[in-house]
């Protein structure tokens, strides 16, 4: 019961925060509307003793009262309704906020690869949407509470044991409660089957993966994964569902057998002429009343008590916040030795697998190094920890002598530029799509179109009906559809857009791109990447499997299984007999 006083409050704490007049407003209303519910059970009550005396006149003026009161209780219910709805709306948009917040807490990406955070972010992204109605919920309350006081006091003045009456939903209650969290336990125990079905679903719905799909007629085996993987889940779900159900059908016996009790006994008083016929008319109205109330009070209970878990759920998610960095003065404003990697061993969190093994580097200011591998040698993990999205299982980095770990992140991240394979279709218009790459400048169309020719782009603004200000994407909208290539070379400009770097990233930049345009675009960025070299000592890393490209780098670090095994530039490594002579080979006869 505290956790639902304490969701209760959290809930209004926000309301009021998002919109206080509003709140007062439909509090206000729905205070009235409430009380007038008792009050036509009274009006019934005179209604029936003015009827039974033969006294028209007052029996006419009381059922005119009522059907006033039945009005007011309607209408102010709307009114009050217009007013929390929107604040409910409103609160709503403050918890999606805050979620996005929870999930991008951490600098770092090492909560995401946690299987349990994933399914915490997956219900309370699908239970979020609930919360919009806990604003009326907990006012419908508040007004029950008061409703059911009044209705107490009313009971209470006919007979004292009537008070009882309300007590009688308590078992009710409670046992809703109970059932609520057979409920929420089975949806927890269900979680991750539920996140695989969801997937499985977008797999066969999403234009990214439904041509594969259709080619390779994926479509059965899918449909047979998924109806297994939700016949688990709601095999689990209907059990809790049944005897939630069970439970609930209990409370509502006992509270009926006190509803029984409490007719039965005024009228008995009533033959014994300790009551009259409007007393029997006014317990029988209340009671009515007391039990609509108390299956109102336990349907909010239970949704209150969903919201809550939604809540303590979304706040569970909340980063535990970053120690304070240790060095004064953060991150240096030019590099002036580099990057040196220190016995660096890496393995993803919950796993043990080391990635990267033993890793000993020293990349000089200014350079430009290009990563080599095979699929799988670990060449995205390097770049991931540099970027400093995980932090080193054993070993350091350090940055001009300081400890990456030990540099505020979000203030290294922010001399970062990067583009990786898996870049972001950014679904905006063209010119936010380049300019999130810097957002203090996301208005500075001379800053987005500089960005947009260095990345070769300009044919792709071209394109697209209002040039900037076009739209992007058919997820929504009627935005322009691009091909692959057209987004990873937007991507390319969003990360020139960053002219402050210190360590330019390139992860496979060029892979949706036909070698010309690799080729050019490397020219070009070697070439800015050499004056932020020289401005800033900044370091450019790409990756790429085009020995044409990787030659142009000053150095150039071959991994395999994790580990470095050559180091050198190009033409130091081709004169040996390593796997980059190997590679180099390789490709060459495929291409002549
Ligand atoms: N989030 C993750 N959790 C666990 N393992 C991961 C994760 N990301 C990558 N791995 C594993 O790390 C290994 C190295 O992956 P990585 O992406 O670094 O290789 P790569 O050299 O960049 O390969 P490619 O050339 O194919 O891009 C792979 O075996 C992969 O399964």
């Amino acid at each position: 019961m505290r956790w639902i006083v304490l969701s209760a409050l959290f809930v209004l704490r926000l309301a009021a925060r998002v919109d206080r007049v509003r709140l007062l407003k439909a509090v206000g209303l729905m205070a009235v509307g409430y009380l007038a519910t008792p009050l036509v059970a009274v009006g019934l009550r005179e209604f029936t003793n003015a009827a039974v005396a033969g006294r028209v006149d007052v029996a006419t003026a009381v059922v005119c009262a009522v059907a006033v009161l039945l009005v007011l209780e309607l209408m102010l219910g709307h009114f009050a309704h217009l007013s929390y709805f929107e604040v409910g709306e409103l609160a709503e948009t403050v918890l999606h906020e805050e979620l996005v917040r929870h999930v991008n807490g951490s600098p770092r990406l090492e909560r995401l690869d946690d299987p349990a955070f994933a399914d915490s972010v997956n219900l309370v992204r699908q239970e979020l949407g609930k919360t919009r109605t806990a604003v009326e919920s907990v006012l419908q309350l508040g007004g029950l509470v008061l409703q059911t006081g009044f209705t107490a006091v009313l009971l209470v003045m006919l007979d004292p044991w009537l008070a009882l009456l309300p007590l009688a939903a308590l078992p009710s209650v409670l046992i809703g409660r109970r059932a609520q969290n057979l409920l929420e336990l089975a949806k927890e125990a269900t979680a991750e089957s539920t996140r695989r079905t969801r997937h499985l679903l977008e797999l066969a719905t999403t234009p990214a993966s439904i041509k594969e799909i259709r080619l390779f007629h994926a479509e059965p085996p899918l449909l047979r994964e998924q109806d297994t993987c939700w016949s688990k889940t709601s095999a689990a779900l209907r059990g809790a569902h049944l005897r939630a159900a069970g439970l609930r059908a209990l409370g509502q016996l006992a509270f009926s057998l006190a509803y029984g009790g409490a007719i039965t006994l005024v009228i008995w008083q009533a033959a014994r002429g300790r009551a009259d016929a409007g007393d029997v008319v006014l317990v029988i109205t209340l009671a009515v009343q007391v039990s609509v109330q108390v299956a109102g009070a336990s349907t909010l209970l239970t949704a209150l008590q969903g919201v809550g878990r939604t809540l303590d759920r979304l706040a569970s998610l909340r980063e535990p916040g970053e120690s304070p960095s240790p060095v004064e003065g953060g991150v240096p404003g030019r590099l002036r030795e580099g990057i040196r990697l220190e016995h660096v061993s890496f393995a993803y969190p919950g796993t043990d697998r080391m990635i990267l093994r033993d890793v000993c580097l020293t990349i000089p200011a200014g350079g430009s190094v290009a990563l080599v591998g095979e699929n799988g040698a670990g060449k995205s993990t390097l770049v991931k920890l540099l970027c400093g999205l995980y932090h080193p299982t054993s070993g350091r980095i350090l940055v001009d002598g300081i400890d990456l770990r030990d540099l505020p992140p979000r203030e290294w991240q922010a001399r970062v530029a990067s583009l990786f394979q898996d870049f972001a279709r950014f679904e905006l218009r063209l010119g936010e799509n380049v300019g999130v790459g810097d957002l203090a400048r996301l208005e500075d169309r001379e800053a987005i179109s500089r960005a947009l020719g260095l990345a070769h782009a300009d044919r792709i603004v071209a394109t697209v009906p209002g040039g900037l200000s076009g739209l992007l994407g058919h997820g929504y909208g009627h935005g322009v559809e691009l091909s692959g290539g057209q987004w990873q070379t937007l991507g390319l400009a969003r990360c020139l857009m960053r002219q402050e770097a210190l360590l330019l990233v390139l992860d496979e930049p060029a892979a949706a791109l036909d070698a010309a345009a690799e080729h050019a675009i490397f020219d070009r960025y070697a070439a800015s990447s050499h004056e932020a070299g020289h401005r800033s000592g900044a370091i450019t890393l790409f990756v790429s499997h085009r020995f044409s490209t990787v030659r142009m780098a000053d150095m150039i670090i071959v991994l395999d299984g994790g580990r470095v095994v050559e180091n050198g530039d190009h033409r130091t490594l081709l004169a040996g007999s390593g796997l980059y002579s190997e590679l180099y080979g390789l490709q060459r006869r495929i291409y002549r």
